[in-house]
This record gives structure tokens, C-alpha cells and sequence, in this order.
């Protein structure tokens, strides 16, 4: 009989004695493979965290959680909701699940035909069987769940090795998830949906630029705006693996959390590859001027910064390549929006809210929008001025015919295409105004 325990109190750290003889992994105190477990003669103490997250209640035992990741998981939610309901059926791998909640909440919420909730350590097992048992498991066909303990790309392998494809692949993953990427658009039914997660904040920030060409193909120099250059190079580093599988991904939405920090890309598979991406390239910035740019692989040659200042070659930074397109899908986004109304998942006050950020990112997917962002307090010191408001200096943008946008990433930033010298003049005019 598997180790069952019901905590009395929420979401505190809680002791329970059990009988030993109830675990059947504990053979003796002195060789107990629980990590977590302290076994005294006959009773094994468990340190069991109990959580609830939208209502739901699970418990996290030993295994990895962070309470901060439940936007992240919110976000998954919305999307796996909307492909089932578009699609009718729903089949998901959390590929590393941890204590299962991702699988519950997709089951629950997102009422997912089927999930298998993967994590390459067993230990795990009880944790996520118990949380899972909230749902009636079912039998043959009509299963809804099982747990497995596979390395993820084994689970993937193993999968369409037999041609049984999933609808969402979930791969919330420590550091880069690049080695993931191959076994995960195979074993994905084409219009699938790839969930992706890095936790490699020092790529990004251009302080380790052979190890993001190692794991995403990408040079990354440290740029103003280093998070934003994770999200694009995550899922540069998806377009390019899927242009060798002869697919190609569009981002629906892609999600920066300071907390880790995190970087999060929803990606839709498609067939085919394309043989000309022009959203596929590189970013230059120049530390002089402040300017930001693309540049496509057909205009490698032409590399130069407009602020043609004699020092200018020297102060110019390139990295990539990566994904220059827009972060999100704005319809999409809209539709995730429009659905978290309809759960009421809106001005909850917690942190950023559900509908707050989504609204940006629908700011953030005009295609005319480079890559980057200008933080306020950097314009106010190139125009040597208060920084002027952000609405004020959005609309006056807008006005002047650029585009402008709020970024999801840093809050008193903003997006535009406007190059940085007018910008400077707008904000002198506006502030003055
Ligand atoms: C970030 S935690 C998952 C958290 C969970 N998804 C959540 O939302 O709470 C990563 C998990 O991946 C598992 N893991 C690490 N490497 C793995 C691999 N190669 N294959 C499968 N699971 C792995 C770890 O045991 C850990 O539980």
C-alpha cells in the first residue's frame, strides 16, 4: 500500500508520523532512499507542504514547487484550454511534472482526455499519484492519467516510436531545455503545442556567449535588454530545430518572470519548413547612441550603426541568431484573454495581474516593433531630463505616426520604433508640454 497521508492545515509545512510498514520503499531506517524521509524505529516522519492553487488543493512533499511559477502554469492552462476546445480532444506530456500540479490543473481545468505525468525521479511517485487521484483515473481506453518516471526524452521517444502523438508537450526544465527539442517536435502532432521553459538567465544576459551557441545556435552579447533576448533566443533555438525537421514554430506567446528568472515560449508546430525566414536573424545595439536594430542574414554586409559616430563600430553590439518576429500572437493572446474573463481569472491583485499582462503582450505583438526595449530612466539620462510618464510618452509616440507599447517584462520600459534621437525629441517636447 502506497504511503497516504491527509494534512489537516493549508499551505504550511507540516509533520506527520506514519507507520513505516506503510511505505513499501522504506526496507529499514538506516537505508531509507527517501531523501526527504527520516525513518526512527518504526515511524518515518514527512515533511509535506500542502498548497492550493486556483482552488485546487495538492500537496508538494519533497518535490521541486515554486509557488511563483503559477502564472506560468495559468498561461499553459489557457492555451491548453483553447486548443481543446478548437480541437475536441486534448492529450498532454508534462514531461517533468515535479508534483504533478501542471498535469492536475490540465486535467481539471483544461478537462485534458489525457495526461501522463512524467518525472525522471520516482521519489516523486506518491506525491503526484496522490494529487492526481482527484480525477477518477478510468481504464483501457478511457484512462485520463499515469504516472511515469522516464527521462523526458525517453518518454517522448518511446511515444512516437509507436506513432501515439500528444497535443501539448509541457517541458518545465532546469537551465536550457535545448536537448529536448528534437524528440519533442517528433513525438507532437502537427498544430501541436510545444510549452517551453529556460531557466538560463546568464545566456541571456550575453555573460556566457559559447554556451548559448552551444545550446541555441545563438552568440548572445549582453544587451540592455538581455530578457527579452532569452525569450527570443528560445525560441530561435526552436526554429531552428524544427527547420532541420523539416517543421517550422510560431511563437503564441512568450513570457519573462523575474522569478528564477523564467523564460516561457508557447509555440505551435507547423509542417514545412521555410525556406526564407525573414522573423530569423540577428540584433545589433549600439552603446553609443542607444539604438537598437535588426539585421537578416542577407544584410550581414551592411552592418553599421545609423548614429555613424566614429566610435560607433566599436560600441556596437551583435548577437543572435534568434527570433525577430513578434513575442506573441495578438489574436491569440486576445483569445487567452477573453477566456480568462470567463473564469474570472481578472484584477485578483495578485503581483502583476492575469489581465494586465496579457493586455501588454497584445500591446507587445504589433509587428512593427523591433527588438528591445528602452527603459524610461535610460531616456531620461540621454535627453539629461526627468523621465517623462509612460502614457504621456506612449501617445505622443502614436501621434507622431511610431509604433509604441508597454513591455510585459520591465515596467517602466517601453517599446517603439522610433529611432532614439526623435525619441529623445518627443520626450523633451512632451515633458515641456
Ligand atoms: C522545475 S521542476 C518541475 C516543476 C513542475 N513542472 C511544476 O510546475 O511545479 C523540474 C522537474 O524535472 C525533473 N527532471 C529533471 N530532469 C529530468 C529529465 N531529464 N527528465 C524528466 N524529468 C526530469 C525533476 O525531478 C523536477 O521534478
Amino acid at each position: 500500500m502506497l504511503l497516504t497521508l491527509s494534512p489537516k492545515t493549508l499551505s504550511s509545512s507540516s509533520f506527520f508520523t506514519v507507520h513505516k510498514s506503510q511505505n513499501p520503499k522504506c526496507k529499514s531506517p538506516d537505508s531509507c532512499r527517501f531523501k526527504s524521509l527520516k525513518c526512527s524505529f518504526d515511524r518515518i516522519l514527512v515533511k509535506s507542504e500542502v498548497q492550493i492553487e486556483r482552488n485546487l488543493e495538492f500537496e508538494t512533499g519533497e518535490t521541486f514547487f515554486r509557488h511563483e511559477s503559477a502564472r506560468g502554469r495559468d498561461l499553459g492552462v489557457l492555451s491548453a484550454t483553447l486548443y481543446k476546445r478548437s480541437n475536441g480532444s486534448l492529450r498532454v506530456l508534462d514531461a517533468m511534472c515535479g508534483c504533478g500540479i501542471r498535469s492536475l490543473r490540465y486535467l481539471v481545468e483544461a478537462e485534458a482526455d489525457f495526461v501522463m505525468a512524467n518525472d525522471a525521479n520516482d521519489d516523486n511517485r506518491r506525491v503526484i499519484t496522490d494529487n492526481l487521484s482527484k480525477v477518477e483515473r478510468g481504464t483501457g481506453d478511457e484512462r485520463r492519467w499515469v504516472v511515469t518516471h522516464m527521462l523526458a526524452n525517453k518518454a517522448m521517444i518511446e511515444r512516437y516510436m509507436v506513432a501515439d502523438f500528444f497535443d501539448m508537450i509541457d517541458i518545465d526544465s532546469f537551465g536550457s531545455d535545448s536537448s529536448f527539442l528534437r524528440d519533442a517536435f517528433n513525438a507532437l502532432r502537427l498544430g501541436g503545442l510545444l510549452y517551453l521553459t529556460s531557466t538560463d538567465g546568464y545566456s541571456s544576459g550575453g555573460h556566457r556567449p559559447y554556451n548559448s551557441l552551444a545550446a541555441y545556435g545563438a552568440f548572445i552579447r549582453p544587451m540592455p535588454f538581455g530578457n527579452e533576448i532569452g525569450l527570443r533566443m528560445l525560441i530561435g533555438g526552436a526554429v531552428r530545430e524544427a527547420a532541420l525537421l523539416g517543421y517550422h514554430v510560431t511563437p503564441l506567446f512568450s513570457y519573462y518572470s523575474y522569478h528564477g528568472p523564467v523564460f516561457r515560449v508557447m509555440l505551435r508546430v507547423h509542417r514545412g519548413k521555410l525556406h526564407e525566414d525573414r522573423n530569423y536573424g540577428f540584433v545589433t545595439h549600439c552603446n553609443l547612441c542607444g539604438h537598437s536594430h535588426t539585421l537578416r542574414f542577407d544584410e550581414l554586409g551592411l552592418m553599421g550603426c545609423p548614429c555613424s559616430d566614429t566610435k560607433a563600430s566599436s560600441s556596437l553590439v551583435v548577437s543572435g541568431p534568434m527570433w525577430l518576429g513578434p513575442l506573441h500572437d495578438a489574436s491569440y493572446v486576445t483569445e487567452m484573454l477573453e477566456l480568462a474573463k470567463e473564469w474570472g481569472w481578472v484584477s485578483e491583485g495578485t503581483g502583476m495581474d492575469l489581465d494586465k499582462l496579457l493586455s501588454i503582450m497584445i500591446e507587445e505583438s504589433d509587428p512593427r516593433l523591433p527588438p528591445g526595449y528602452t527603459k524610461m530612466d535610460e531616456m531620461a539620462s540621454r535627453a539629461k531630463m526627468n523621465s517623462p510618464p509612460l502614457k504621456k510618452m506612449m501617445s505622443a509616440l502614436v501621434k507622431e505616426g511610431y509604433a509604441a507599447s508597454r513591455s510585459h517584462i520591465i515596467p517602466n520600459a517601453l517599446k517603439t520604433d522610433c529611432p532614439m534621437s526623435h525619441f529623445v525629441r518627443i520626450a523633451k517636447e512632451n515633458l515641456h508640454s
